[in-house]
């Protein structure tokens, strides 16, 4: 079962606090916002600003309670911070999520009740989009607010950010098989694509451009026909796509793709996607060790969409700074490939070690 960032029962919807929450990492800030009028209620959680302003998507979404929602800010909003030093960008980590009301709802005066929340804060946060949140959203928080990226209008604009990340993916796949398969080549190869949304679909097309062979899951109908007929992929239940008989498993959904019930029934040798926080929980990354399994750890290879973000945050965006730093980003996954491989130690901490380094190594705004 996948669900949002990997929730466990762990923590009680009756017992909801911040500070004893278990996923709080010492989080420079964390923001809850209502405002009865639209309907918004949202999280804006600041993790950490050594490098610059918090950077991080909207998440828009269906959450049981309260307190799931915080759980998936926390976690995003330090997997961004680990993202953005990992990318060696000059933005901080941070990530909002908007809860989903329930029935019907103006989404233009949602969003714009939200971009008022962001510009109360002051410019600690940047927004931009993620899962749930188009271009078109932007635009409305942008009424509001500057503290907002990922705009497809305006000479700095920078877009949706999702086809950059799908480049990146897609690079961190051929370093990946470099390593499993002594080959970046994937023709032939058979890689199975859960969700096919954003930056999935993408990934998809350029997977099958390289000629590999495809199994996709989705829970929309109309996204899998288009797959089947574009791509000539095979469609696979969302319930089985990770036990797919792949050699690379590519998670773009949502969190938690692997856990405990899903790892043993995996028989890819790569696990590589966009989805974040794609362990459950931080043993899967021994797990996955153990089982001979590559992994390319999530806030590395999934960092195409947050560099093109800071390249207009930048206030100057140029397509050729944003593509040296997917060529980085290949750099950086083959050196935590190398460096886990020569220390016999997971990817994920390696990674995990190397992003807190460059998190660490300074403070340049504030
Ligand atoms: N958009 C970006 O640039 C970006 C950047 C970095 C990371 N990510 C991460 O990548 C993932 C996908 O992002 P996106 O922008 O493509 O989102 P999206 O909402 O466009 O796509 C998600 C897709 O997953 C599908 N899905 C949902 N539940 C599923 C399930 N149980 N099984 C199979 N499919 C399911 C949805 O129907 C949808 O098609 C998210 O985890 C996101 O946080 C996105």
């Amino acid at each position: 079962m996948i669900d949002y960032e990997g929730h466990d029962d762990h923590f009680s919807a009756k017992n909801m606090s911040v500070f004893s929450h278990p996923d709080f990492d010492d989080h420079e800030a964390v923001h809850a916002f209502c405002d009865p009028s639209s309907g918004l209620k949202a999280f804006i959680a600041v993790h950490n600003t050594n490098r610059g302003p918090a950077s991080g998507g909207t998440r828009f979404w269906t959450y049981a309670n309260d307190t799931d929602a915080l759980t998936d800010v926390l976690r995003l909003s330090r997997a961004m911070s680990y993202k953005n030093a990992m990318a060696q960008l000059d933005i901080g980590g941070g990530k909002a999520v908007v809860l989903r009301p329930e029935g019907e709802f103006d989404r233009e005066a949602l969003f714009a009740a939200y971009g008022r929340a962001i510009e109360s804060i002051g410019g600690t946060y940047i927004t931009a989009e993620d899962v749930g949140v188009s271009p078109a959203d932007m635009a409305v928080i942008k009424t509001q607010t500057d503290y907002v990226a990922g705009l497809t209008d305006g000479e700095n604009a920078s877009g949706d950010p999702s086809p950059i990340t799908a480049d990146g993916v897609f690079r961190g796949i051929k370093v990946a098989a470099s390593r499993a398969y002594g080959s970046t080549d994937l023709a032939g190869r058979h890689v199975a694509v859960q969700g096919l949304g954003h930056v999935g679909y993408a990934l998809a097309e350029h997977l099958a451009a390289a000629g590999a062979i495809l199994m996709v899951a989705d829970i929309n109908e109309a996204v899998l026909a288009k797959a089947e007929s574009e791509l000539d992929a095979i469609i696979v239940s969302p319930e089985k796509i990770h036990a797919a008989d792949v050699d690379i498993f590519a998670p773009c959904a949502l969190g938690g793709a692997v856990n405990a019930d899903t790892l043993p029934e995996i028989k890819a040798s790569i696990v590589a996607g966009a989805a974040n926080n794609q362990l459950r929980s931080p043993d899967m990354a021994d797990a996955l060790k153990q089982r001979g399994i590559l992994y390319a750890p999530d806030f590395v290879i999934n960092a195409g969409g947050i560099i093109n973000v800071a390249a207009e945050v930048s206030g100057h965006y140029d397509p050729a700074w944003v593509t040296g730093k997917l060529d980085q980003l290949e750099d950086s996954l083959a050196e935590v490939f190398d460096r886990a491989a020569a220390e016999d130690r997971t990817t994920a901490d390696v990674a995990g070690e190397m992003a807190r380094q460059r998190m660490a190594a300074i403070r340049q705004w504030r």
